[in-house]
């Protein structure tokens, strides 16, 4: 672990991720030592950030009690990432479904393709990417399908492990956006591949508009999406699936202050990423584009996911903030950044 310490001290050009901003020589001798009591260590939460220098965040959590042991490092990236003074993260409140004040955000269908919003969620108990076994993820993954099982109507639906599917079963579902991919080097590099396909899988109904993912970078993502910009209904579709969790049984890892726990601080407490593929030609030519989003608290990304291309000038645009507002308040942030989005691009 020095070995990789020193090579991200030593780092110059192109390295400008939170780990290298708050990792300094005090933290790393005070953190050095420390184990999680389910034997999670600092190497677990850095490793990725020291082997990738491009990396934005650079920090996973090795486990949940990572954000308590190794919090001298986690809490001024949390602070960072997410713009809080105070780590105080709100009890969860997804707003009043009857009365969410928007509904399709481009009703004339002329500029969003598609819209998006997942929530991570973790197992309490268990470790994250970095050191849970084979068998642990099993584990998840029946626990999973047993309360899954539990859904009703149009929620209702059939787990797919990625064992048994074929290649192009699992290839068709990844163009079409609906599946996740064993190529992202950082969470590679974190563990995330290990004992890949073992324990992973997807849950989805017939239509495709919920979907679950197991054991990806989070035990679990749960996903609600379609064609179209009617943001009210795709939100709406995953507050009563996550309402209908709640009694399946399933027991998610949360800390007071920083709600749910995920493996990455990017996205802890709400745990939430709404976005949209929009075309937007125009205005992603700009040269204050990049500015413009972070202004509105908004993260564009490329449309075959993070840190991929746009294709054709349709990009991938979320809230960025997930800790510190409710789900409501971010998603009102996200639809009020999107409507800024749409009335510059039509302005150009
Ligand atoms: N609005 C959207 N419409 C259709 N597909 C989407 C939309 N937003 C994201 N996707 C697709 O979801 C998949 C996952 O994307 P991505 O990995 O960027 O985000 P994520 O699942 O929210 O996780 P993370 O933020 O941890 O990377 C990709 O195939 C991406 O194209
Ligand atoms: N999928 C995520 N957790 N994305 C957030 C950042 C991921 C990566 N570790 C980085 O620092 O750039």
């Amino acid at each position: 672990m020095d070995a990789l310490y020193t090579k991200l001290k030593d780092a110059k050009e192109g390295c400008h991720s939170l780990l290298k901003k708050y990792l300094s020589q005090d933290v790393y001798d005070n953190l050095k030592d420390k184990k999680t009591g389910l034997g999670g260590t600092l190497l677990d939460c850095i490793r990725s950030g020291c082997e990738n220098l491009d990396s934005h965040c650079g920090v996973y959590a090795c486990d949940p009690e990572g954000y308590t042991v190794f919090d001298k490092l986690l809490d001024p990236v949390i602070k960072d990432y997410h713009q809080v003074k105070e780590i105080n993260h709100p009890d969860p409140n997804f707003g009043d479904l009857k009365n969410l004040g928007f509904g399709n955000l481009d009703p004339s269908g002329e500029m969003i393709i598609s819209t998006r919003v997942r929530v991570g969620r973790s197992h309490a108990g268990y470790l994250f990417c970095p050191s849970v076994t084979a068998e642990q993820r099993k584990e998840m993954e029946e626990k999973t399908i047993k309360a899954l099982k539990k859904l009703k109507g149009d929620l209702g639906g059939k787990y797919y492990s990625l064992e048994k599917m074929t290649k192009e079963e699992e290839t068709q579902l990844v163009e079409d956006h609906f599946l996740f991919k064993n190529d992202d080097r950082m969470l590679g590099s974190a563990g995330g591949y290990r004992d890949w396909p073992s324990g992973r899988g997807i849950f989805h109904n017939s239509d495709k508009t919920f979907l679950v993912w197991l054991n990806e970078e989070d035990h679990l993502r749960f996903i609600s999406m379609q064609k179209g910009g009617d943001l009210a209904q795709v939100y709406s579709r995953l507050v009563t699936a996550m309402n209908e969790m709640q009694d399946s049984g399933l027991e998610f890892a949360t800390k007071k202050g920083y709600g749910f726990l995920t493996f990455c601080p990017t996205n802890l407490g709400t745990a939430m990423r709404a976005s949209v593929h929009i075309k937007i030609p125009k205005l992603s030519q700009q040269p204050d584009f990049k500015d413009f989003c972070e202004k509105l608290h908004l993260q564009p990304r490329g449309i075959h996911g993070e840190n991929t291309e746009s294709v054709g000038g349709v990009y991938d645009i979320s809230n960025k903030r997930r800790l510190g507002l409710t789900e409501f308040e971010a998603i009102t942030e996200m639809k009020n950044g999107i409507m800024e989005i749409i009335k510059r691009e039509k302005e150009l």
